[in-house]
């Protein structure tokens, strides 16, 4: 079949995953669902023998899983969310189920029952569509399954104890993860490998489309039938009700609707994330629930001062965008938000969220660049407009640039490290940071090449904050810091010189103007890094479109261009985190 674009259809509504499988969450949430997890705590002891295959129980178990979380819920809220998804994977050999070991010798037993032979993984699946009326749980429950085939190589009895050993056996079916170390024992896979991970996307996806864009416009849904009336969909799985996508709906009426508008709505959908996201921050909600143990929403909007039910749908939003997770005893951190969302943390962005939310248009703008010369750094990048009337008053007042030096400063600290070995700079003796604020990259850059001697160099008002920003150790003589405005003064010699951050918002003319100069100052045999370009090539051009309605990152390609023209050559790519990073241009002969 042809697959459409399915998950979007599930971006509008309130969707749980019923499953503590950190392995499903993250194949989820990296296909763009998103999601609050609520574990099922149906317990997974179905009289095997009663079903007539093992795919069948695991269909089962799933359905189990996910109509507790949606019977939970409601029963707690009288509402209950619009989607729920359960999961249950089994390893089936030789009329065997097998599901998690219970402890090392029943993981023993399984991987030596799986060696040296094919066995079948069956992922069991079930979307349960709720909808609360009068006080009542309605659902309807659309389920199938996926089978892999895995072929296991003879395992040494020391391989087996190893892999026992690692502990990676227990939260597995069948006792192996096929990710991680469990890959080592597996010669041959038949099917979809994320069946085995433990969520078929592909075929849930498939499931999703038949949901969603049901085929002939007379009857658009799939041929279904009734709990009770003991009805299977195609896949062999029951179903309760049928399924009420909106489609369906408008095509008896016969009436067609506008193309539907996706990128809008994701704008919307991301624009409340976002706000979820300022607004936990600029509450505290991660510096509340830092190290202590897990809050109930309750107690949360106690010590916040808020109300209970408005600081509960606060926390499952922030659930969903993976900065808490939510257990039976309440809320807490994920490692995510300790480490970039509480206050003190050593690679906070608290900072750079704070300004976000309160300086939306001004944040990658320098701070000293509102009002300079007419020269609006948004100029381009918004068309015509001569920059956005919040700027000259947010951008002159003192407290917003510390603000936003507190933002940069964050996240300079955040990648320098990867910025300083994107490349080996060893060659050069002396950089110059063109813009390099309060010096976090310079003193990265002085620590990773100790025969360097890196000069920040920024505009007086800039310069004026950055003793607040020193770094902790011992202080290095290698960096100084020298005031001057790159668009005026003579660039300061230098083997390397750093742009890193400064350009994004700039308009063409700008960005052109700046490194012609910075080309002309440099010798023959230096460089130029340029840090902040757009990742991937489809990120590339949405970057490219992106930009030129709101500013941003130029991709690899274009800077690359830009900087072969200005006589840089050698012009290579680095990445970090699967990402594109920063360029490395090495001047040539004029
Ligand atoms: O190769 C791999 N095979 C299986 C897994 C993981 O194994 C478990 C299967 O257990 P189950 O389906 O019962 O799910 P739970 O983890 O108990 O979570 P629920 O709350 O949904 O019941 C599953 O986590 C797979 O991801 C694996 O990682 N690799």
């Amino acid at each position: 079949m042809v697959l459409c674009p399915v998950i979007r259809k599930l971006l509008h509504k309130r969707v749980v995953l019923a499953s503590a499988s950190p392995r499903r969450q993250e194949i989820l949430r990296q296909a763009g669902l998103r999601f609050e997890v609520v574990p099922s705590r149906f317990k997974e002891m179905l009289p095997k023998a009663l079903f007539p295959s093992p795919p069948a129980y695991a269909v089962e178990t799933a359905k189990q899983k996910a109509l507790e979380v949606a019977r939970r819920m409601h029963q707690k809220d009288l509402r209950a969310p619009d989607v729920v998804i359960g999961a249950d994977t089994i390893v089936a050999v030789g009329g065997l189920i097998l599901e998690k070991p219970v402890d090392k010798q029943d993981a023993y037993s399984m991987l030596s029952r799986l060696s040296g032979k094919e066995h079948s993984v069956f992922t069991g699946v079930a979307i349960v569509h709720c909808c609360s009326r009068d006080g009542r749980l309605d659902t309807d429950v659309s389920e199938f399954y996926e089978e892999t085939r895995v072929r296991f190589s003879e395992l040494s009895e020391d391989l087996l104890w190893e892999y026992i050993d690692s502990g990676e056996p227990m939260d597995k079916a069948g006792g192996y993860g096929i990710q991680a170390l469990g890959g080592m024992l597996v010669e041959q896979v038949h099917g979809d490998f994320l069946n085995v991970v433990g969520f078929p996307l592909n075929r849930f996806c498939k499931k999703l489309a038949e949901l969603y864009y049901p085929s002939g416009r007379e009857d658009p849904r799939p041929a279904q039938s009734h709990q009770g009336r003991g009805g299977r969909d195609e896949d062999g799985g029951e179903r309760t009700q049928a399924a009420g996508p909106e489609e369906a709906v408008s095509s008896r009426t016969g009436h067609s609707p506008p193309p539907f508008p996706t990128g809008l709505l994701e704008l919307v959908d991301s624009f409340k994330a976002s706000k979820a996201l300022f607004t936990a921050c600029k509450l505290k909600v991660f510096d509340l629930l830092k190290d202590g143990a897990p809050l109930k929403a309750v107690d949360v909007a106690g010590k916040l001062g808020a109300s209970a039910c408005g600081t509960g749908r606060l926390l499952d939003a922030c659930v969903a965008l993976g900065f808490l997770q939510k257990t039976d005893r309440g809320y807490s951190n994920t490692e995510t938000a300790n480490l970039h969302l509480t206050s003190d943390g050593a690679y906070s962005l608290r900072g750079l969220v704070l300004h976000h939310s309160d300086h939306p248009w001004d944040l990658s703008a320098r701070p000293e660049s509102a009002g300079r010369d007419g020269v609006d750094p948004h100029d381009g990048a918004l068309g015509e407009r001569t920059g956005p009337p919040c700027q000259a008053s947010c951008a002159h007042s003192e407290e917003t640039r510390l603000g936003l030096l507190r933002a940069m400063h964050s996240l300079a600290k955040l990648t320098a490290r990867h910025v300083a070995t994107a490349f080996d700079l060893s060659r050069f003796g002396s950089a110059c940071d063109l813009g390099g604020c309060t010096g976090a990259l310079a003193y990265v850059l002085a620590r990773e090449y100790p025969r360097l001697r890196v000069t920040v160099f920024d505009l007086p008002e800039v310069l004026q904050h950055v003793a607040g920003f020193q770094p902790d150790g011992p202080r290095t003589e290698q960096v100084s810091f020298l005031p001057g405005d790159f668009f005026e003064d003579s660039l300061p010699e230098a083997d390397l010189y750093v742009v890193s951050r400064i350009l994004r918002d700039w308009p063409d003319g700008k960005v052109h103007e700046l490194l012609s100069r910075v080309a002309r100052a440099c010798k023959p045999g230096g460089g130029l890094l340029l840090v902040d370009v757009a990742a991937g090539p489809e990120a590339e051009a949405e970057a490219e479109g992106l930009r030129r309605r709101a500013g941003g990152e130029r991709s690899a390609a274009v800077y690359a261009h830009l900087l072969r023209r200005l006589g840089f050559a050698d012009v290579r790519a680095a990445g970090a985190g699967g990402r594109p990073l920063a360029l490395l241009g090495t001047r040539g002969a004029p």
